[in-house]
């Protein structure tokens, strides 16, 4: 597979990124670990340089140009720390990056300092020089142009120093311009492969974080896409009960427990009387709602491990497990008297909402359920027949209003 080839989106001579809230970004990030760093790398630079005080010691004796170069050496280091703990508090990579240029200048200055308080160690200084130039671009954190200019500040400086006070010739002037363009170079090189990686590694991370984002805001639609499927395909639009299929299903399974267990288990067959006349006097939609209410009283008046099921039409079919006839039939009236009393009663005028329920009993042992819906079924047309408005248990057991 050949991968799409992504645009260059970091600048090949500054190595940041080309949009600038991406660096800016960027830069946050890494906020805290280049705040430490510079910390810590100025703190070690003005520890060496003030060290260096020692050598001007041996070079200089105690005369004028070493109480000089003591004192801006104390200066140097005294900056370089104050700057240090400044920037550990109050460094921003991304909003003050002045403050974090600032060190690199000081000291930049400090060792150009050097050259006219001891020309004749010119040599020595050289190496110094080269050596921070390494320093600014590679151990100190910054960014490459900041690195650079103070560098090259370092660099003119110092040659411009040794010319004006240590004399030196056009010859040497031009090694050691070579040496300081060298040493730009190969810190410039170094730092740009550095900080064209790291952005690039950034980029790419940033990349799959957006991707692994994507995959996640995918997966919770998913998953909600199948909370519904499976709403839709177990439940009744209408009522929001189960629907038959989903009933028969889980019913099914309940009445092969009571039959392992040896537990009573009856299901009750639930019909509203003459809806058509609801339907045909106070419109379809009034007809709707009445379904909706009786749903709701059957959830109301159920416990929670019974299950109800819109069966069809005005038909509702509910399956209580546990229960014996005795304790069915007592449901069966309470939800009998629950209906006939619903509010909507009042809007209905002169129609009577009323429910006419069959009971069938599982006998030991029974799984088959359609026989036992077969069998409140008939309970429950025996009922409609005998004039609606009751509870079905059996002949003998029959309620009425
Ligand atoms: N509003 C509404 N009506 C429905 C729905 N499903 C079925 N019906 C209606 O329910 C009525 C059922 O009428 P029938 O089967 O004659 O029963 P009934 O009028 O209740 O008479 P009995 O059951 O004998 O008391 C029909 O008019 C159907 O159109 C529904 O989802 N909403």
């Amino acid at each position: 597979m050949v991968l799409p080839k992504r645009p260059e989106n970091v600048h090949w001579l500054t190595g940041q990124f080309r949009d600038a809230q991406k660096e800016r970004y960027y830069r946050d990030s890494i906020q805290a670990q280049v705040r430490f760093e510079t910390c810590l790398a100025l703190i070690l630079a003005a520890c060496i340089f003030g060290m260096f005080a020692i050598t001007d010691y041996f070079l200089l004796g105690l005369t004028r140009e070493y109480y000089l170069l003591v004192a801006m050496r104390i200066t140097v280091v005294s900056l370089s720390v104050i700057l240090a703990f400044i920037i550990a508090r109050w460094g921003s990579y991304s909003e003050r990056p002045w403050l974090h240029a600032l060190p690199l200048w000081i000291i930049a200055i400090g060792i150009i300092l050097i050259v006219p308080l001891r020309p004749e160690s010119l040599g020595s200084q050289v190496t110094a020089v080269a050596v921070a130039t390494m320093a600014f671009y590679l151990l100190i954190p910054n960014l490459l142009t900041v690195a650079t200019s103070a560098s090259l500040f370092l660099c003119v400086g110092f040659l411009v120093a040794a010319v004006e006070f240590a004399g030196i010739t056009p010859a040497v002037t031009l090694r050691i311009g070579l040496l300081m363009v060298m040493a730009n170079l190969v810190g410039f090189s170094a730092l740009l492969r550095l900080e064209n990686l790291q952005r690039k590694q950034f980029a790419l991370l940033q990349e799959e974080r957006e991707q692994n984002d994507h995959l996640l805001t995918e997966i919770a639609r998913r998953k909600s896409l199948e909370a519904q499927l499976r709403q839709l395909a177990e439940k009744d639009a209408l009522t929001g009960l189960n629907n038959r299929s989903h009933f028969m299903q889980r019913a099914g399974e309940l009445l092969q427990l009571a039959a392992a267990e040896k537990i009573p288990f009856s299901l009750f067959m639930v019909d509203v009387d003459h809806f058509k006349k609801i339907n045909d006097t106070l419109g379809h939609t009034h007809g709707d709602r009445v379904l909706k209410q009786i749903a709701e009283t059957l959830a109301d008046s159920m416990r929670p491990t019974d299950i109800i099921c819109r069966f069809g039409g005005e038909e509702f079919v509910v399956a209580l497990p546990d229960t014996a006839a005795d304790d069915a039939q007592l449901l069966a009236e309470c939800l009998r008297k629950n209906i006939a009393s619903l509010a909507l009663q009042d809007e209905m005028g002169e129609l009577m909402l009323s429910i006419t329920v069959g009971i069938a009993v599982a006998q030991d042992g029974e799984t088959d359920l359609e026989a036992l819906i077969k069998r409140a079924d008939d309970l429950l047309y025996t009922g409609k027949r005998d004039g609606r408005n009751r509870v079905v248990l059996a002949v003998d057991k029959a309620s009425n209003s």
